[in-house]
């Protein structure tokens, strides 16, 4: 559905720019799908993969704040001086918020008629207060580049082992501070006619 809309948006002529990005609405769904889904940095999360060593010597990964006065919330009474942690992994698998979590669904972040898009997952994601994250808009304009690009050139489909099958692509992450997806397989073509003509190009030029 993404490459239909660039095609539609781009045309089979010439690679997406950052021009395109405000008239590509469904990318923009893909992007906040996965900056949730695969939410890069589960920062209240504990590594369950460290060895126990490490885990004897480490704190908890994840970006502690700390209160600056007595607080409140939601019942419960935070004292001065405490740390905290926000666990943007629970705020962004909160099926009261995202209903089936842990499916990866674009769809979640449309709007139409009477249909609210689900809460933009970028606060979470990014951080609080004073320490937001000052690198957001270079992501966001890195991952809008790298998905526009690719999606617009590449054909991206399951690779296929020695039994003839499709390989399946489990999902899986490490999990630590920072996630990144286990290494996986999968078979990456020209999309269009013209994409190669395209990418040589864009090489020539840079
Ligand atoms: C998807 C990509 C990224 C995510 C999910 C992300 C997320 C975060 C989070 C959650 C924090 C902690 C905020 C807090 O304390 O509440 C943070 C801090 C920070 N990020 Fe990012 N970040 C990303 C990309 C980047 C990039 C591209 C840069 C720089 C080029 C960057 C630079 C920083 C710096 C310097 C801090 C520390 C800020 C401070 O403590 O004052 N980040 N980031």
């Amino acid at each position: 559905r993404a490459q239909a809309e660039l095609d539609t948006v781009v045309g089979k002529t010439r690679l997406p720019t950052f021009d395109d990005m405000e008239r590509l609405p469904y990318l923009q769904c893909v992007m906040s799908e996965i900056f949730r889904w695969g939410v890069a940095t589960p920062v209240g999360t504990y590594p369950s993969r460290w060895p126990r060593y490490l885990l004897a010597y480490s704190r908890p990964a994840g970006v502690p704040h700390r209160s600056i006065e007595d607080d409140e919330y939601n019942g419960w009474h935070i004292p001065k001086g405490t740390m905290v942690i926000a666990n943007a992994w629970a705020m962004l698998r909160d099926e009261r918020v995202y209903p089936d979590p842990d499916r990866f669904n674009p769809d979640r972040f449309l709007s139409g008629e009477g249909h609210e898009p689900q809460a933009d997952p970028r606060g979470p994601l990014f951080g609080f207060g004073r320490r937001v994250c000052p690198g957001k808009d270079l992501a966001e304009n890195s991952l809008f580049a790298a998905l526009a690009l690719v999606l617009h050139a590449f054909k991206l489909t399951p690779a296929v082992g020695a039994d003839g099958c499709a390989v399946r692509v489990d999902g899986a992450f490490r999990e630590h501070s920072i996630r990144h997806p286990e290494p996986f397989t999968c078979t990456i073509l020209p999309r269009l006619k013209t994409s190669a003509a395209l990418i040589r190009q864009v090489m020539e030029s840079h």
